[in-house]
Formats: C-alpha cells, sequence, structure tokens
C-alpha cells in the first residue's frame, strides 16, 4: 500500500476509535443535557448558525440548563452559560479546567504554537506567563507602556482630526500602533507600515483559520497526517503560506530591533529592553501580534454605542469637562479612576459587545463531575461570555440596550451592586494576561474621545439631509466587531482642535 494511502486509512481507524470512545462513555454516565445528534458526526449540524453565542444562550434555554454537553464528531465539548458554572468549574477547579485543546491549523501547521494563548497548560505556559506579567509589571507599566501609550493617543486623535470619516482605520491603526510601540519601538505613520503590513497578514491568516469549521483539520485533527499531495489537502498548502508569513513578521521585527540598537536610533521597546539583558527573544515578544486588533473592536463597539446614545455622549462630555476643564487640556492618566462615567462607559461596551463573545476553548486534563453530570477528560470547556453578559438577573432588564448608567449610583458614582464585567476577558487562569494594559488604553482612548469630538450620526444622501442609523450588524469571527459603518466625528471646538495639533 502507498505510504499516503496508509496513513489516510491509520487517521480513520485512530478516528473511529476515538468516536467509539466518546460514545460509550456518553452510554454509560450522565453527561449534561443537549441535542441528540447523529453517529459519527456528533452534534456538528447543530452548532448555531450566525451569531454562536447568541444560538447557544438559547440552546440552553430550550434545554433548561445553563450547562450544554455537544459531541463534536468525537471531541466532547460542554458551553457553561453562567456565572455560577464558569466560577465553579474555570475558577474554582481551574488546576483540572486550565488547559487549551489544540489547534492543529493554526498552531502547528500555520507556526502560532508558540502564542501564549494556545500554549497547553503546564511549565512551559507558566513561564511564558510569567514573563509576560513581568513586561506588564505596574513599575514598567508605568515608566514605558504609559508614554507610549499616550503617544498614540495623541497621534489618533491627529488622525482623526484631519480624517474622521476614515475612523476606522485610524481605530487599528491605534491599537496595532501600541503593540508595535511598546513591543519592538516601531512607531506607525501610516498603514502601508511594512511591519504592520507582515503583521496584518499574519493575524488575518490566524483569523481565517481560527474560524470555527473553515478548516475540516481544526474538527479533524487527524487530518494533519495527511500528506500535501493528497486530494482536499489544499489546508496544508495554505499553511504552508501562513507559516512562512508569520515566520517572516516575527523574523522581520526582531531583525528591525536588533538593526535600530546597533546603529543608535532604537526606542526603548520591549525587545530591546530584553535583548539589552541578554534575554531569550523568543518566549515573550510575539504573543501581542494576535493582539492587534483586540482594543480597536472594544473601542469600535463603544464609538458604535455612543452614535446611537447621544445622550450618553453628552453625559460623557459632562463628565470629562468638570474633571479637567473644557477645552482646557486633553486628559491623562492622572485623571484615571477620577471620572466615574468614564468606567462605567467602558464596562458597558466590554458588557454590551464582548469582543471574544465565546471566549477562547479551555479543555480539561482530568475527568470530573459536576451537579451530578459526568465531565469527561480532554473536553473543550466554552464559557459563553455574551450569556454571562447579557443575563438580566445581574445586569438588569434592559441587557440589550447600551445604559452605562446601570453601573452607577443615582449620585454618579461607581455601583458596588453590578459587578465588573470581568467575564469579558475571560476565566481563571488562564484570564487574559493583558488585561490591565488594556484598561489603560481603553481608558484614555475614551476619555481623550469624548473630551475632543462629537460624535453623530451619518446623513442619508446629500438631499434628504435626514440623519442615517449607522448599522449595528456585527462580524463574527475570532473577534466580534462592528460591521463598517458611518457617522460624523467632529471636534467639539476650534481651541481643541489646536490642543490637538500641538499635542
Ligand atoms: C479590550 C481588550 C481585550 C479583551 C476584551 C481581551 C480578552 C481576552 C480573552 C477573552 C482571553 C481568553 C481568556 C480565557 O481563555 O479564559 C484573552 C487572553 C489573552 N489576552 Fe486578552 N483581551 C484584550 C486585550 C489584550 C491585550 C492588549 C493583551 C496584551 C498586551 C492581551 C493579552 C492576552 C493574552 C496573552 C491572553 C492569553 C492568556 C493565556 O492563555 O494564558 N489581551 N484576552
Amino acid at each position: 500500500m502507498e505510504s499516503g494511502s496508509a496513513v489516510v486509512l491509520a487517521a480513520f481507524v485512530a478516528f473511529m476509535i476515538s468516536v467509539c470512545a466518546v460514545w460509550i462513555h456518553s452510554g454509560k454516565r450522565g453527561l449534561p443535557p443537549g441535542p441528540k445528534g447523529w453517529p459519527l458526526i456528533g452534534n456538528i449540524f447543530d452548532i448555531p448558525k450566525g451569531a454562536m453565542h447568541v444560538g447557544y444562550m438559547k440552546m440552553a434555554k430550550d434545554y433548561g440548563s445553563d450547562v450544554l454537553y455537544l459531541n463534536m464528531a468525537g471531541s466532547p465539548m460542554l458551553i457553561l452559560n453562567s456565572v455560577e458554572a464558569v466560577e465553579d468549574l474555570l475558577v474554582r477547579r481551574a488546576a483540572i479546567y486550565s488547559d487549551r485543546p489544540r489547534f492543529p491549523m493554526i498552531g502547528e501547521l500555520c507556526g502560532w504554537d508558540f502564542a501564549l494563548s494556545l500554549i497547553k497548560y503546564g511549565d512551559q505556559w507558566r513561564r511564558s506567563r510569567a514573563l509576560f506579567a513581568k513586561q506588564f509589571s505596574p513599575s514598567s507599566v508605568q515608566a514605558y507602556h504609559k508614554p507610549c501609550i499616550v503617544e498614540n493617543v495623541h497621534l489618533f486623535l491627529n488622525r482623526l482630526l484631519n480624517a474622521p470619516e476614515e475612523f476606522q482605520d485610524h481605530l487599528v491603526l491605534l491599537s496595532a500602533g501600541i503593540v508595535l510601540a511598546t513591543t519592538y519601538g516601531i512607531y506607525l505613520r501610516d498603514r502601508n507600515n511594512p511591519y504592520l503590513q507582515s503583521a496584518e497578514r499574519a493575524v488575518q491568516g490566524f483569523s481565517e483559520a481560527a474560524l470555527p469549521g473553515a478548516y475540516l483539520i481544526n474538527t479533524f485533527p487527524i487530518l494533519e497526517y495527511i500528506p500535501e499531495w493528497f486530494p482536499g489537502a489544499g489546508f496544508k498548502r495554505k499553511a504552508k503560506v501562513e507559516r512562512a508569513n508569520v515566520k517572516g513578521m516575527i523574523g522581520d521585527t526582531i531583525e528591525f530591533v536588533k538593526k535600530s540598537m546597533a546603529d543608535g536610533t532604537a526606542r526603548s521597546s520591549m525587545a530591546s529592553r530584553a535583548l539589552q539583558e541578554m534575554k531569550d527573544d523568543k518566549s515573550w515578544s510575539e504573543e501581542k501580534e494576535t493582539l492587534l486588533q483586540n482594543v480597536a473592536a472594544a473601542l469600535n463597539t463603544i464609538i458604535l454605542g455612543l452614535v446611537l446614545n447621544p445622550d450618553v455622549l453628552r453625559k460623557g462630555q459632562t463628565a470629562v469637562d468638570a474633571a479637567i476643564g473644557k477645552s482646557t487640556r486633553l486628559p491623562n492618566f492622572d485623571d484615571e479612576g477620577k471620572i466615574p462615567y468614564v468606567d462605567a462607559l467602558i464596562m458597558e461596551g466590554l458588557r454590551w459587545r464582548p469582543i471574544v463573545p465565546l471566549g477562547l476553548p479551555h479543555y480539561t486534563t482530568e475527568e470530573d463531575m459536576y451537579r451530578g453530570y459526568y465531565v469527561p477528560a480532554n473536553a473543550i470547556i466554552i464559557g459563553n461570555t455574551w450569556a454571562i453578559l447579557h443575563d438580566p438577573a445581574t445586569y438588569g432588564s434592559n441587557v440589550d440596550q447600551f445604559c452605562p448608567e446601570r453601573f452607577l449610583n443615582s449620585d454618579g458614582t461607581l455601583s458596588s451592586k453590578v459587578p465588573y464585567p470581568s467575564a469579558a476577558f475571560g476565566y481563571g487562569r488562564r484570564i487574559c494576561a493583558g488585561k490591565g494594559i488594556a484598561q489603560h488604553q481603553l481608558w484614555i482612548a475614551v476619555a481623550s474621545l469624548l473630551a475632543c469630538f462629537d460624535i453623530s450620526q451619518g446623513v442619508d444622501g446629500e438631499t434628504s439631509g435626514a440623519e442615517a442609523k449607522p448599522s449595528t450588524e456585527y462580524v463574527n469571527k475570532v473577534l466580534s466587531y462592528p460591521s463598517p459603518y458611518r457617522c460624523n466625528i467632529e471636534p467639539r471646538s476650534k481651541t481643541v482642535a489646536c490642543l490637538i495639533r500641538s499635542s
């Protein structure tokens, strides 16, 4: 038999064994409720179409259970739809719920397997996470990150002033600009920067490869062993291209740092500091590339919330003016924590449309029992962040509305009764490692937007002059963010425009 056919046959046999194992287990033990599914493929056809997070929330209601079980063609999967279930399992039993499933297409094939968010739970993850935490220690944040964030926010305000209609591009440039500046000391002038383009190419490949259903290999990892020439193995050729992109992104940026250090033009960055300390330059620097757009996605949602709710914009502007004076100066980090309305506005953005509505999947390392249900080892565990942040019992009956006031007392101070939407950043030991720095970025960007700009609905055509409601559609890939929408962004006064230009 030809070697390729032998591999395929072996792959098929192994796959059948794993499917049978799950069926035998599911017959014997009481798994959580969920749709019945089909032989072999299990519940593949029960995956909700469109916004999966909304579909799973509805499925939980239909089955009268916040914990759902689905069989993904042999891989067990639990969806946790309540804060109670994620706290019980992902937080209190984190010792066995903190692994990640394998992502063969993204990880091994496309070359993203170094990324902290994909690393299997264990010593390597602990070391990488500790290094990451060190890079973002309070003293580093104060000394290096905050000045760099402020510089990038001022560039963003200037871009917004010059070309307000391109605000979505500016958001990406802001988010990616902070990553490239803090990590490599690369400061972006525009989207044509070769380092940004190289990172964007690689990240685009990541998003495509991670899309549920985009590649069969994500559902059937065993296909990894199919040879490249085999019919249907196009994913392997695609992976080869992506792998080169990822390698290029990492190699080029590190080369830039080394060269600029050698000729004395380097600006302080995580890479330059690590290289100076003669540390391994592989273990820490690349993770943030996967995250080029997360802060952009969150800001994009907050701007959409402001466009749709002019009263929220007005209250935000009034609150910022009261704290720093109207058009006297731009906000800075000394103002952080002193304007509760801004904090409430950001919390509401994270809650209303969480940018990772199904979080990143966790994975069990041991079997377990929960509320009398059997939880298999090697099960994918999804925390349905959307369901948790849209629970009326926690956030009130108006959960679908964009309403920062839910986080405030009647005297305008932050309420202790409504919890911070921390599910937006994930759970337990795998909670977002950049949560603190992301919160700082969001704060200074939102406070600056409120201080400087009026934001309103676009006009519907040239003749009618009526205000056009922006699209409220969302793109749901790995990240969830608003589809392109139109709005008007204008400086609040000539004085503020001068402040921006001189920043
Ligand atoms: C609004 C902005 C952000 C949001 C909403 C967000 C959200 C998330 C979520 C939901 C996860 C998965 C957590 C889990 O598995 O339970 C995650 C993981 C992660 N995030 Fe963020 N993130 C944001 C910004 C950032 C930034 C700016 C950085 C880096 C500077 C970052 C670094 C990471 C890392 C390294 C992980 C992987 C952690 C691990 O697997 O141990 N994030 N993030």
